[in-house]
């Protein structure tokens, strides 16, 4: 799609940057409320999603917000200089590429498109455009612990990474969760996370499923372990739970020529009472990753006045788009599948 749209110029520092959010689901809600009571610099102009009573129960507790049915007609609403798109994964090319065509700086939830192909065709329309105006929503390039790990990986002080251990286990999922989405929409995080924190490309996938049959409760076969390897000779288990049924934990091990380091392994309270101790588990991603949500969310408005990205690039969402059709075939087949990544266009001059 060319990029036909004007430039969108940052409202000025006394202006609120107006933010049109596509999709007023459980994370679209989310953002919603996070632009307008915690985001200094940002308001909400515009909610829009298809179930038109969910956009105008949100609009509606914020002043001079207007609801949309049609989501890219509220890119055109007036006010708007920005687009959340917190819709499902299948719908992110059409926003987002309408997005790009106005010249609107976006932050899109992961994945940035599930499939490779896709993806690509963002990239290419965001290069067209000559300037950064994609960030995708892998939040854990927020989160405090995360960031911690990558430090202490980048200054090699534990030498260099040869294995990661991640577990990844949610409560429950939507009931249009599918098998393929473990990969594409959970695991996603993991592909995200460990090209971030090794500063590596992933190469190759393997998933191994447990060969007990079908929980009839879940439709998905829970829970399944998924392998890659790194073109920096690093190899990373993950796995991942849908339906637990207990709690929401997102931990990462890594395994160091000269030690180990962990995070994940505690979020909340932590009782000591009658000769029994006992933590919390966060129920969500939600209350887990609140922080880093409200971090991203403030590093992008603040990037999007300065003209630029932040967090996960389109090519980013692109490798990872990537890597998770490598992963969804490795499922398919149970072959180690190799990953296959178009040339990385030249980076923006003025990316941060
Ligand atoms: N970063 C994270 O930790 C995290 C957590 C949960 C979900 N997500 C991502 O956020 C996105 C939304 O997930 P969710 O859990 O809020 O889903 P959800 O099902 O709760 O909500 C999605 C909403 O989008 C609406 N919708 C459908 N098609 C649309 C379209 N074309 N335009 C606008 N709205 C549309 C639906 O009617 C629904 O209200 C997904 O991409 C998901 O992967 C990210
Ligand atoms: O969409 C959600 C979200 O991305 C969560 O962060 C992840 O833990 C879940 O597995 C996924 O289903």
């Amino acid at each position: 799609m060319p990029i036909s749209g004007p430039p969108s110029a940052a409202p000025s520092s006394s202006t609120p940057l107006g933010v049109a959010v596509l999709g007023a689901g459980t994370m679209g809600a989310d953002h919603v409320r996070r632009v307008d009571q915690l985001v200094s610099g940002a308001r909400v102009v515009a909610v829009a999603d298809p179930d038109e009573a969910r956009a105008a129960a949100l609009a509606a507790g914020i002043d001079g917000c207007r609801a949309f049915p049609e989501p890219l007609a509220a890119l055109d609403a007036a006010g708007v200089d920005a687009v959340l798109i917190a819709s499902p994964g299948p719908a992110h090319e059409e926003a987002l590429l309408a997005a790009l065509d106005r010249g609107l700086a976006v932050l899109c939830e992961k994945p940035m498109v599930p499939d490779p192909e896709a993806a690509l065709r963002v990239v290419e329309a965001e290069a067209k455009g000559g300037r950064p105006l994609v960030s995708v929503g892998f939040m854990r390039r927020f989160d405090a612990e995360h960031q911690r790990l990558k430090a202490l990986l980048d200054a090699r002080e534990l030498g260099a990474p040869r294995l990661l251990h991640c577990r990844h286990r949610n409560l429950a999922v939507h009931p249009y969760f599918t098998e393929e989405m473990l990969i594409t929409d959970s695991v996603a995080h993991e592909f995200d996370a460990a090209r971030w924190l090794l500063d590596q490309e992933i190469t190759a996938v393997q998933v191994f499923r447990p060969t007990a049959a079908l929980p009839e409760h879940t439709g998905v076969n829970d829970p399944q372990l998924v392998v890659f390897e790194t073109d920096g000779g690093v190899v990373v288990d993950v796995e991942i739970l849908a339906n637990g049924g207990f709690g929401y934990q997102v931990q990462t091990e890594a395994v160091c020529e000269r030690g180990t380091a962990r995070i994940g392994e505690a979020h909340g309270l932590m009782t000591n009472t009658a000769g029994r101790w006992g933590g919390e588990i966060a129920q969500d991603y939600l209350t887990r990753f609140a922080d880093a949500y409200d971090r991203e969310v403030r590093a992008w408005v603040a990037a999007v006045r300065r003209g630029t990205t932040v967090g996960a690039t389109a090519w980013d969402g692109y490798a990872v788009a990537a890597v998770a059709a490598a992963g969804v075939e490795a499922q398919r087949t149970g072959r180690r599948v190799p990953v296959e990544l178009a040339p990385r266009p030249a980076p923006f001059m003025n990316a941060v």
